[in-house]
């Protein structure tokens, strides 16, 4: 069934923005773009009254899977106590003692209010289990929802275990379990948290991953400067994520790479740290992704908008970058070529905001204008807002620039 999407006030493809457009679909792919006033017909149709439309956004880096609170501690941290990876035993403890259903029932909240915000792919790390059947089981449940998931298993060393007998745990026997269910391998490598691993811990697991089949992907600069995103770039690593302390020496290797630097300014945000010079990167020519890094510790928050908006207002980033990095970006770091623009022959995944612009994204933080456009075979609606429902598209838009 093919289906027009026509008004489109502001539309943000890939060859440029383009004002009174309209898109066709067709089987799940983007079939034409042109002016609305040029649109083919189709076998239905969804007038968007002037609103802009986006690719939706591509959350390249959650901890989505998980259970219990640290509301606490992220309360200690706003009256100073600093963030060191220490409280992720905490959330190991209840995720543990979760059933299968009620970390399926929560992980499908949360997606649920992904969608709401207009995110279309989320990659998922396992990480809170942190022994061979809990990681496995992390990573089955994860795979039910999305094909972009992570093997994090060397998150941090359990208390249980010593270190180099945790690295082979990692590298051998988990990695045999997991690998099964995941696409990519992850590995905190950071020097200064004592609960993180060092770079030739790092190396070990992700060399261990690679020849297992998995991608690499790394945590690396979040708490220091260290060798994560050396290490990374050295591998070949898809994306380094975080990038919040980089030298010259990190910059300058990135900007030769591959490799995406992935930001995560709800980190920052929400650990009071200082954020990643954006405009550092840019300039140097690094690829930029964005991402929420949903978690119960650093960044208990799965809005993309939010992390535009910081990007923008933080980070030296221009509307049109952050809302790049945030899409293309993402999708580039999951070594996505289907998703994350709007062009003939991508996947259509978009997402509406009720606004004229993308602008708005940033002008309107914590603002819900953003909704992933769902088009099933017998209905075409916006992602709903756990009990909340979505806006109906009524409201009409003239782009201010008309
Ligand atoms: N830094 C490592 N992992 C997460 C935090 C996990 C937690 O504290 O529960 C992050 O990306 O920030
Ligand atoms: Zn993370």
């Amino acid at each position: 069934m093919s289906t027009l999407i026509h008004d489109i006030g502001e539309l943000f493809a890939a060859d440029g923005i383009r004002q009174d457009a309209a898109v066709v679909v067709d089987d799940g792919r983007i079939a034409w773009i042109g002016d609305s006033a040029d649109a083919p017909a189709a076998d239905r149709a969804v007038d968007v009254g002037g609103r802009a439309v986006i690719p939706a956004f591509v959350d390249s880096h959650t901890h989505l899977i998980f259970a219990g609170d640290r509301s606490a501690e992220f309360a200690a941290r706003m009256t100073g106590t600093p963030y060191d990876g220490g409280g992720i035993a905490v959330t190991r403890a209840a995720t543990v003692g979760a059933s299968n259903d009620e970390l399926r029932a929560l992980l499908a909240g949360r997606i649920e209010e992904s969608r709401a915000q207009g995110t279309g792919t989320i990659e998922i790390k396992s990480g809170y289990g942190l022994s061979v059947e809990q990681e496995a089981r992390l990573l089955r449940i994860a795979r039910e929802f999305t094909d972009e998931t992570t093997y994090l298993g060397a998150h941090v060393v359990p208390p249980e275990t010593g270190r180099d007998e945790y690295v082979r745990l990692v590298t051998g026997e988990m990695l045999a379990a997991c690998a099964p269910y995941a696409k990519w391998i992850d590995v905190f490598c950071e020097p200064h948290s004592a609960h993180a691993f060092d770079g030739d811990e790092a190396r070990e697991v992700l060399t261990a991953g690679r020849v297992a089949g998995l991608g690499l992907r790394v945590h690396g600069g979040q708490l220091g400067y260290g060798p994560g995103v050396q290490l990374a770039v050295e591998l070949g690593a898809a994306s380094v994520d975080h990038c919040t302390y980089l030298s010259d020496e990190d910059v300058a290797a990135l900007a030769g790479s591959d490799t995406v630097a992935t930001l995560l300014p709800g980190v920052e945000f929400s650990t009071r740290s200082p954020y990643p010079d954006a405009r550092r990167l840019i300039d140097a020519g690094v690829q930029l992704a964005l991402a929420t890094d949903c978690n119960p510790g650093t960044c208990y928050s799965n809005s993309m908008p939010f992390m535009i908006a910081v990007a923008v207002r933080e980070m030296g980033m221009t509307p049109h970058e952050a809302l790049s990095a945030a899409t293309a970006g993402a999708a580039k770091s999951l070594q996505r070529n289907d998703i994350g623009t709007i062009a003939v022959g991508q996947a259509a995944d978009v997402t509406v905001l009720d606004a004229p612009t993308y602008l708005h994204l940033a002008y309107r933080p914590g603002v819900p204008i953003a909704r992933r456009l769902t088009l099933c075979s017998a209905s075409v609606g916006c992602a709903e807002s756990p009990g909340r429902g979505a806006p109906p598209l009524t409201r009409t838009f003239t782009h201010p620039k008309r």
